[in-house]
């Protein structure tokens, strides 16, 4: 076998089913395998069951059936091992804040069983990765969201994880502290040689950063692939139509007259909005906006949104993800 470090697969997900209690389905089948070191997005609607994959491969949670494996190490069987190879970096910060960034990262370090020199050593490093050094010694009281972030992120690698979990990790972030954790993330993940699983509800975050991403719904991969692949693979623009006034009395009719349109893919009405996927939106906008005059509905605005992975997103789960 080869040493864990050589694995090709640092996580590797195979039929995953769970119910919960009140008979939910969170996951039906789920399948999929991480390549070590690469950042790879989980991207879902509310309720896809992200959060129960990661509680399970994080040993919070149990399958009612199927294998998850971390390093080649079953996460049901042997989760003491797990907890060693992994750290996880939930929504909810853990940070102390009667204390300072460097006692924070010195208190998870000591949680880990870590030590004398090599502990401080460790906190130096990631207070230098982080650019945390200046604050270091700052109440935590006194820092920006973004800085939070970051030492949430080092409290959560103190440990040198094989694998980082990262749950969300720019929501509630304002753009530029959002673009410099991107940053961070991404060097991170190439200096650290850390495997990382992120879950995000931006798909920009997602485009930038991971190499692969599974779109989920329903506890099921629906499509998996490298974001470009994904918009490669769409070959075709949405076309966005606000209405003047909500018509759910005409969407029976919205949809047969569009869907006879040579081109349109799929179309989808909620309330004043109407979304069609489209294979060349410049040649059929034209005959599309004559279609829906001609039922007398008026329109108010129109935009062309290029292949995208919220195109993606939407074509898969038929769903916008800010929904
Ligand atoms: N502890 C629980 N008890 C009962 N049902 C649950 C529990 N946790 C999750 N669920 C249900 O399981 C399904 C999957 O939930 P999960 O939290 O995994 O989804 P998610 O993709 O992480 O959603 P979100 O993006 O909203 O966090 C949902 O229908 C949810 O209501």
């Amino acid at each position: 076998m080869l040493p864990n470090d050589e694995k090709k697969y640092a996580i590797e997900v195979n039929n995953l089913v769970k119910s919960y209690k009140n008979s939910i389905k969170a996951l039906d089948g789920l399948t999929f395998n991480i390549r070590t070191g690469i950042i790879y997005g989980l991207l879902g609607p509310n309720g896809a069951g992200k959060s129960t994959t990661v509680k399970i491969l994080t040993t919070l949670s149990r399958p009612d059936s199927g294998e998850a494996k971390i390093l080649g190490i079953d996460v049901t069987s042997q989760p003491d091992k797990i907890r060693s190879l992994i750290g996880c970096v939930s929504q909810k910060s853990g940070i102390c804040f009667d204390s300072t960034g460097r006692e924070n990262l010195m208190l998870q370090g000591q949680l880990y069983g870590m030590r004398g020199n090599n502990l401080k050593n460790r906190v130096d490093e990631l207070l230098k990765i982080f650019n945390l050094e200046e604050s270091a010694n700052r109440s935590t009281l006194t820092y920006s969201g973004g800085m939070l972030r970051k030492l949430d992120i080092a409290m959560g690698i103190i440990h040198k994880p094989q694998i980082l979990f990262l749950d969300e990790p720019t929501t509630g972030l304002d753009p530029e502290a959002r673009s410099t954790l991107w940053t961070t993330i991404s060097n991170l993940s190439k200096k650290e040689k850390v495997t990382i699983l992120m879950t995000s509800h931006y798909l920009e975050e997602i485009d930038r950063l991971a190499e692969c991403v599974a779109i989920i719904d329903q506890g099921k991969v629906v499509i998996e692939g490298s974001p470009r692949e994904l918009k490669e693979e769409l070959e075709g623009d949405i076309i966005k139509i606000e209405l003047q006034k909500d018509h759910s009395d005409k969407i029976l009719d919205i949809e047969a007259i569009l869907e006879k349109q040579k081109g349109v893919k799929e179309v989808m009405i909620k309330n004043k909005e109407l979304k069609l996927l489209v294979s060349h939106s410049s040649s059929i906008l034209p005959y599309i906006l004559q279609s829906i005059h001609s039922l007398s509905i008026d329109i108010m605005s129109v935009e062309i949104i290029p292949p995208s992975l919220d195109a993606v997103y939407f074509k898969y789960t038929g769903k916008n993800i800010e929904n």
